[in-house]
C-alpha cells in the first residue's frame, strides 16, 4: 500500500512555483496577486483562508484578505466582487464558501470575472473544463488529478466511483476522469444520496473518490482488494483530548481500509494541501495570461 502524500507533493509544487516567481522578480515583472474574500467567522473557513495567505507569502505571491462581517448583505458582497474585478493589481481571487444564508452563492459566483476566477466556479470556466478547453480547473479536483499523475496511478479504462455530486468536487471530478488523457480515460460512475445499492458500485470500483463529509463512511467491506482510495472528506469531530478540541476525520475508515487499498490519501495531509497548491498554480496562470 502506498500513501498518496499530499503534504509532500504540495510542497514540491510550491517549490516549483517559487522558482517561477523568483524569475519574474529578477526580470522586474509583477508577481501574482491572489485575493480571498471571507464572509463571517466559520472556524474551518478561517483556517483554510489563513493557510492560503501563508502559502502566498511563502512562495512570493502578493495576497490580500478581505474579511467581511457575518451580517454582510448580498449587495455589499457583490459590490466587493465588482471592485476586485476592476482592480488591475489583483490577478485572481476567491470567495470562500460556504456563504451566510442571506447571500445567494450562485449569484455571487456568476459576478466573478471569469479571467480572475481561480476557483474555476464560474459557469464559463466550468463549461470550458467540460469541453476540454484550457481554463482554471477547480482546485480540489485539479489537485486529485495532479496526485494521480505524479504517483503514476493508472486510470486508463478503470472503473472510478465518485461519491458525492457537488459542483466543486464530485461533478467536476467525474468530468475530468472521463476525459481523454492521462490521468483520464476512466469509466466513471457518479453516485449520490439517491443512489440505490451504493455498495454494489463501490465494491466493483478500481478507484473511489469520496466527497461526502460523513466521517468514516467508507468501510473496508465496501471496497475490493487493491482499490485506490481518494478521501476528500474533512470533518472536525469533537475530541476533548485533542489540543484544539477536535480531530479531523475523512470519509474513509482509514485504518481498516488502508489494509486493502493499493493507494490511499490520508486526512489530514492528503487532498487538502493539494487544493491549496492548485489554487496557487491557477493564480500563476492568471498572472501569465494577463501579461
Ligand atoms: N471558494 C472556495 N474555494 C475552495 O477551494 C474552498 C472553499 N471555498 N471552501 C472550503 C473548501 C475546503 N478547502 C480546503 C482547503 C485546504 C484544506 C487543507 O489544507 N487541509 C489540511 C488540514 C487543515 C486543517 O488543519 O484544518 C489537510 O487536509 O491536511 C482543506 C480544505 C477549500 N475549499
Amino acid at each position: 500500500m502506498v500513501i498518496l502524500d499530499g503534504k509532500k507533493l504540495s510542497n514540491d509544487i510550491k517549490n516549483e512555483i517559487t522558482e517561477v516567481v523568483s524569475g519574474m522578480k529578477d526580470r522586474g515583472e509583477k508577481v501574482p496577486h491572489l485575493a480571498a474574500v471571507l464572509v463571517g467567522n466559520d472556524g474551518a473557513s478561517l483556517t483554510y483562508v489563513g493557510s492560503k495567505v501563508r502559502a502566498c507569502e511563502r512562495i512570493g505571491f502578493e495576497s490580500t484578505l478581505i474579511h467581511l462581517p457575518e451580517t454582510t448583505t448580498e449587495e455589499e458582497l457583490l459590490k466587493q466582487v465588482r471592485e476586485l474585478n476592476a482592480n488591475d493589481d489583483i490577478d485572481g481571487y476567491i470567495v470562500q464558501l460556504p456563504l451566510p444564508k442571506q447571500i445567494d452563492a450562485q449569484k455571487v459566483l456568476m459576478a466573478v470575472d471569469p479571467d480572475k476566477d481561480v476557483d474555476g466556479f464560474h459557469p464559463t470556466n466550468f463549461g470550458k473544463m467540460s469541453l476540454e478547453m484550457e481554463t482554471f480547473v477547480p482546485a480540489t479536483p485539479a489537485g486529485i488529478m495532479e496526485m494521480l499523475k505524479r504517483y503514476k496511478v493508472d486510470t486508463q479504462g478503470k472503473h472510478v466511483v465518485v461519491i458525492g455530486r457537488s459542483n466543486i468536487v464530485g461533478r467536476p471530478m467525474s468530468i475530468l476522469l472521463s476525459k481523454k488523457g492521462n490521468p483520464g480515460n476512466a469509466t466513471v460512475t457518479l453516485t449520490h444520496s439517491r443512489t440505490q445499492n451504493l455498495e454494489e458500485f463501490t465494491r466493483s470500483a478500481d478507484i473511489i473518490v469520496t466527497a461526502l463529509g460523513v466521517p468514516e463512511f467508507l468501510k473496508a467491506s465496501m471496497i475490493k482488494d487493491g482499490a485506490v482510495i481518494i478521501d476528500v472528506g474533512i470533518t472536525r469531530v469533537v475530541d476533548e483530548e485533542a489540543t484544539r478540541g477536535y480531530v479531523l476525520k475523512g470519509d474513509v475508515d482509514y485504518d481498516a481500509v488502508k489494509e486493502k487499498a493499493s493507494f490511499i490519501t490520508p486526512v489530514p495531509g492528503g487532498v487538502g494541501p493539494m487544493t491549496i497548491a492548485m489554487l496557487l498554480s491557477n493564480t500563476l496562470l492568471a498572472r501569465k495570461r494577463r501579461s
